[in-house]
Order: C-alpha cells, then structure tokens, then sequence
C-alpha cells in the first residue's frame, strides 16, 4: 500500500499492548503445557532419543508432542523471540544442545560436559532467556539470572552472545568484570540489571559495596568453566556468593572438564542435577578434527623452535602458550624487534583490561597472526580460525591442556596443536595418552632449526629494559616449575639452568635464592626439615622473590587475582607491587666509560649482585673467558666476511669502471644487515681491514672519524688489530 499511514491513536497503541500481552500470555501458557506434557525422564539423555514421529510441538489442546530427540531449535518449545534471536545463524542443535536443552528447559539442575568448542555457551543462554520470560520478568523485578564465568574476556564473549540471541527480549543485562573504570557507574544500574553476566570477583564486590544490591529472587544461576571456578583458587570468593543467593533456584554448571565432586555439587545446593556429559563414551578427550603434536626439546632450544616454528608458518594464525605474564612480555618485546615477519601480539593478567579486550577482537579478526598468552586465553574463548595452538611451557594438568588446544578445531572445523616438552616432562605425554588424547610425538629437527641465542644476547645489551625482562622471565619460569605440585613431570633439579639462561642471551645467571636453598639442602642433608617444615620453608623462599605474576598452579590463590582482579585480592597484589618496585634495580642500567661508551649490562649485572666471594668470581672469570672467546670468533668471521665485501665491491668498480662507488661504503654494509647485528657489524666498518687499499683505508679513516665524532670517540686511525687488543682489556678489566 502506498503513501498515507495514519497515525495510531493512544487508543489503538493500547488496544495494541493488551494484544501482544495477551499473545505472549497464551504463547506462555501453551510454553508451559508442552514443557510439562513433553519433558525426559529424569536421568535420560536425549541423545540417544531418535526424532519423534509426527508432528512437533501442540497437536491439539490438551495434547503435545514431545521434545527430545529434536535436532533443531525450532522444535523445541521455545519463545517466538528466543528463535528469532537464533535465525539464520543457528538452526541445527549440536551434541550438547540437543541432550541438555531438553533437561534445563523444564527447569532441572544440569552438569554438562562436552568437548571445547562443541556450543556449550547456546546450552546455557537460551534456557536463561526463557525462564525469565516464560516467568514474564520485568526491569522492576531486578536480578533474575547470573552467569558466572572465570575471566574477563570469556564474560565479555558471553555477554556479546547473550545480546545476540537475546536482542529480540526486553530484558536488561550487563557485563561486570573487574579491571575497568567505572565500578560506581555500574553500582548505579547494577540493581536495575535483569541478567549480570561477570567474573566472580566482581559480583561479590557489587554484593558486599552496591547499596541494597539484591538477587534474592535469583531465578537461574550459571557457573561456566564450572570445574575452573569451583577449585582452590576461587573458593572463597564463591563461597561468599553463595551464601548470599537463594537456594531455591535452577542451577545450570557447564565445562569441557568437568567436575562431579559431591562437595562442589554439596556447596551450590543442586537438586537431583542431570550429568550430560556428550562426549564420554568418545574415544578421544579433544576435537576429532584436531592433529596434536609434541616434541621432546631441551630447555635452551626452546626459544630456537619457537622461533623456526613462527618463521615456517608466516600465513598461520597461531596461539602460544607460555606459563607466566613476565615471560609473555619478554617473548613478546623479544620477538617483536626480531621482526619475524608476522603480526606479533600478547595477552596476559596484567593488562589494562580496555587493551586485554581490544586485543582479544584484534586478535579475532585477523587472519595471519601470533598471540603469546598465558592461561588468561585457554579457556572458553571462541577465537575464530586460530591455525596452530603452541604450548611452549607444559600445562600444569591435563585439562588445562585441553582447554589450552580447544582454542582451534572448534564446532565443525579443524585445527592442529604443538606442545613442546623437556625430556624431564616425558611422563605428560604418556599421561595424555592416557587421559584419551590422541597425540604423537615427533623428534626435534634441529638441522632446521635458527638459534635465536645470539641475536637475543646482542638485543640484550642494547635494550636494558629487555635484559631485565629476560631475567624476570628467567627467574618467573623456574619458579613456576618449582610450584607445581606433580613433581612426576615438573622437576627442578633436572633443568639445564645456565644454559637456558645463556639461551636467552643473559650474560649471566640471575641469583635465584630458591635454586640455592634447593643445592643448599641437597648438600647438607643433616639440614633437611621435617617434610612439612621443608614446604613452608621453600614457600617462604620463593614467596619472597618479589614477583607475584606467575600463573601459579591452581591451589595458589593468586591466579583469582590475575584473572579476575579480585577486589579482596587486589590490596594483595598491591602491596606485591609495591615491593617489587622497591627492590627494582635504580640507576645501573645505563653505565657509561668516560668517553661516553655504554659499557655492557653485564659489568653492572656482576656489580649488581655484589658477589665477591671466590665461586662467584670465578663464575664471571668463566663467562668472561667464553664471551672472550665468542668475540674473538665473531670478529674473525665478520672480518672474512668485509674482505670478502671489499672484493666483490672492488669487482663491481672494475666493471663499472667508476670510482664513486667507494663513497657508499657504509651504506652498503648496513643495508645488508637487519636486526641486532647491524649495530655490531656497523661499528666494525671503521675498524682499518688489513688487507684493504691504501685508499680504501684513508677513505675508511674519514669515514671513521667522522663516525667518531658522532659516537664521542678518539678519532686517531688504529688498526683493527689494536682496536680487538682494546676491546680485550676493556673486558678484562671488567672481569
Ligand atoms: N548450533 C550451532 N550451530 C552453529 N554454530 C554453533 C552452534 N552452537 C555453537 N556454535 C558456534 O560454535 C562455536 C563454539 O561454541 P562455544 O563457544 O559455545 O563452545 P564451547 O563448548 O563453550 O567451547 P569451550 O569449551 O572452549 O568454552 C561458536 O563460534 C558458536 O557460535
């Protein structure tokens, strides 16, 4: 029809309402009826039920067809909206859908488990949103459902499916999660909220803070990673939130891994709850699309394999596990001025939480890319076409493992994962095998391999800020080796820790008080305490390393705060901070000869520990003696290699048969190097080569004092010769 629509009159926009009211009234009812005339068994899984025969849904008044066995969500008795919100997008029920949504929709406690990636999230979404409007909930009726999940950005990923499937309903939901500003905003509408979709650590702070903030009429109530949130590290949080919501309400409990334990299911009060768990007849534990690898790799080569990893698989998208926040940043700032060609991104606890998400979406839309995170990313997150999964540290367990690699292969597509293992950690592998997962191992093939060693021992000494990162990350790693509790796997005493640390590029060894009480109790064992005492003992020693960033295995509650910057937590890390700040090295990363030269990081790394006893100067005599070594090697190479510049320059004039070639010497040079070489090499063009003409030598003379006169040095023309003598007592007398 065109043209002319007449305005509806306050009487017809009334007449309007009450007929919707009454059709969503009679949708309700007629809801209700097929719920309760259609509904399982109790203790059924409507897997096994094949599609009931006839027609779905109301067949007349008083009778119904019934829901089970359904494979589509229209066949299902949900509202018109709810299936709106689905559309196009989702039509087809996957595993756990199909046996769960049959049991939470008629109200019952649900425990489902299924694989990573198999659409657990829809399982717990769409009975939320038809419990609150088949109970026709309303913005005055406040808190209605919570789903709890244990980090931030899973919230978020949670909170953005919600709206999704949800659009179409009238209620009001928001996203609480710690790290943000705004917690007095949020307490202004939080008692408005019908759904709150957050971290635990959140909630409670708007339970015990937000004035008259209520759920006592909590209708539904959903813990994703249930096994995650329910373990050590976030008891007391839970237990606090628990005891403040009603016990009369449906509880719904989903993971990948999931938890039966009687008192976890004692302490949320579930009723007669439904196990679902879809995938435990399978006879793997991960996605059947997904290839695992392992591969057995000494501690020093690790970085290496990383490295020749990345560079072989340029186009990939590619997710890296690595076990603490300190060693994500150094791999991270490390690898990035490396340049290896790709896209470079991380992800950890200590993030802002605005950059956290922003690179969680980033991260999303890419298709080429690398992301090192801790285990803030192994769970939950639905990171579209990641390519690879690399696990450079072992997880603590199996299921971290598991959630770790469900980050690819998830619904229907494929996906391949990588673990690198120490051969001290070969007992995860046959654990794995054991807990169904299907994974192979292969030998390193370290013909291929590019050492990384080097250049990050060049970036080392130009970057302090690197250098300290590197031996945080260094100090960071072994402690997380040292906490975890499967001693099987995880054993200190069998690390290579010089050579790791050399591999790195630390010049020295950091000072590790718990790597000397472990040798000092080995040594004395008169020493040794009782079992007990000796635990609380090595605790305090690694407590107090002045780092509390670590992703500590999970009986440690500090994880909660990394996760969920949990408020009672959070005074906690900041005292952590404060200390570490005080013991942060001050004013010795830059040091400076009196003619303006940066000495190496390691002279004042030596001074900075104060070490004078006998070992340790014989330690640094040794390092010395090998950077010696090393130097004297480099400079032998880079010296064939000039000559052999020099030669094929000299070529080049010949047949060019001009002369003003010669000015672009430097130029040259430099612009074959990239990376941390070229500072090395550049300096080395104004040292005299030996076998260079007499021109090119006067020519290289200008060149150097000139350079000379940028860097502050004496601009005298010495040979090569004298130049190496020099650099040999400068580091003799730092020795
Ligand atoms: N019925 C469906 N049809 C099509 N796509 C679906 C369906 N259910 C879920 N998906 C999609 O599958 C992907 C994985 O779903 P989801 O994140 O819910 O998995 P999950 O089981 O919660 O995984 P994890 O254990 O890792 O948390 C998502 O991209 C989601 O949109």
């Amino acid at each position: 029809m065109a043209g002319y629509h007449r305005k509806p009159s306050m009487k017809s926009k009334a007449h309007f309402r009450k007929q919707q009211k009454l059709s969503e009234v009679q949708e309700i009812e007629l809801l209700e009826q097929w719920i309760e005339a259609g509904k399982p068994e109790r203790g059924s899984n409507p897997l096994s039920f094949s599609v009931p025969d006839g027609p779905i849904g109301p067949i007349d008044d008083n009778t119904f067809s019934p829901y089970a066995g359904c494979r589509r969500f229209d066949q299902l008795p949900l509202s018109q909206k709810t299936k709106q919100g689905l559309g196009e997008k989702y039509t087809v029920m996957s595993d756990i859908q199909r046996a769960s949504l049959p049991h939470s929709l008629c109200g019952r406690d649900v425990l489902g488990a299924a694989k990573t990636g198999s659409g657990k999230t829809l399982a717990f979404i769409i009975p939320v949103l038809e419990k609150l409007y088949r109970a026709r909930w309303g913005p005055e009726d406040g808190v209605g459902s919570i789903i709890i999940s244990p980090t931030r950005e899973l919230a978020a990923q949670i909170f953005g499916e919600l709206k999704l499937v949800g659009k179409h309903h009238g209620f009001s939901a928001g996203l609480l999660i710690g790290g943000r500003k705004g917690v007095d905003t949020e307490k202004d509408h939080v008692n408005d909220l019908n759904i709150l979709v957050c971290t635990p650590g959140r909630l409670l702070q708007h339970m015990d803070e937000t004035p008259n903030f209520e759920c006592s009429q909590l209708q539904i109530l959903v813990l994703d990673e249930a096994d995650r949130i329910l373990d050590v590290g976030f008891s007391k949080t839970l237990n606090a939130i628990i005891s403040q919501l009603p016990k009369q309400r449906q509880t719904l409990l989903f993971s990948a891994t999931q938890t039966k334990s009687v008192e976890d299911l004692a302490r949320l009060s579930l009723k007669d709850p439904e196990y679902l768990s879809v995938h435990a007849e399978s006879t793997t534990a991960t996605p059947k699309r997904l290839k695992q690898t392992a591969i057995i790799v000494s501690l020093e080569q690790k970085l290496d394999m990383l490295w020749s990893f990345l560079k072989a698989h340029l186009n990939s998208k590619i997710l890296v596990f690595i076990s603490s926040c300190k060693q994500v940043k150094f791999i991270y700032e490390a690898f990035k001025k490396l340049r290896p060609g790709m896209p470079l991104k991380c992800l950890h606890g200590r993030m802002k939480q605005e950059k956290r998400l922003a690179i969680f979406l980033k991260f999303c839309e890419e298709k080429r890319s690398v992301l090192f995170s801790t285990d803030v990313a192994s769970r939950g997150l639905d990171f579209p076409a990641v390519d690879w999964v690399v696990q450079l540290d072992c997880p603590e367990d199996i299921p971290t493992y598991i959630h770790r690699v469900g980050r690819t292969a998830r619904f229907t597509s494929g996906g391949k994962s990588l673990i690198f293992l120490l051969p001290s950690e070969k007992k995860m592998l046959e654990n794995l095998q054991a807990a169904k997962v299907p994974i192979q191992d292969t030998k390193a093939n370290t013909k291929r391999l590019q050492s990384v060693s080097t250049l990050l021992a060049s970036l080392l000494v130009k970057y302090p800020d690197l250098q300290y990162l590197a031996q945080r990350a260094f100090v960071m790693y072994l402690k997380s080796i040292k906490l975890q509790s499967n001693k099987e796997v995880f054993d200190l005493s069998k690390l290579p820790v010089e050579d790791f640390s050399a591999s790195i590029g630390l010049p020295m060894t950091p000072k590790i008080r718990f790597l000397n009480k472990r040798s000092k109790v080995k040594a004395e064992p008169e020493e040794e305490f009782a079992p007990q005492v000796q635990e609380k003992v090595e605790k305090e020693c690694i407590e107090n390393e002045t780092e509390d960033d670590v992703l500590l295995p999970k009986d440690i509650p500090t994880e909660v705060a990394q996760n969920d910057n949990d408020y009672t937590s959070t005074r906690i890390l900041k005292r952590k901070r404060l200390k570490i700040n005080i013991n942060k090295p001050a004013g010795q990363r830059f040091v400076f000869d009196d003619e303006g030269n940066a000495l190496p990081p390691l002279a004042a790394l030596a001074n900075a520990h104060g070490n004078d006893s006998p070992q340790e100067h014989a330690t640094v005599e040794e390092r010395y003696k090998k950077l010696r070594e090393e130097l004297k090697h480099q400079d032998k190479e880079d010296k064939l290699l000039l000559k052999q510049r020099l030669r094929e320059k000299r070529c080049r004039e010949k047949i060019k048969g001009r002369g003003e070639m010669g000015n672009q010497n430097d130029a040259d040079y430099a612009s074959d190097e990239d990376g941390p070489t070229l500072a090395f090499k550049r300096n080395k063009t104004y040292f005299n080569s030996d076998d260079s003409s007499e021109e090119e030598g006067a020519q290289k003379a200008t060149t150097k004092k000139h350079k000379g006169k940028a860097l502050g040095l004496s601009t005298d023309a010495i040979t090569l010769a004298e130049q190496e003598e020099l650099a040999l007592k400068l580091l003799n007398s730092m020795g």
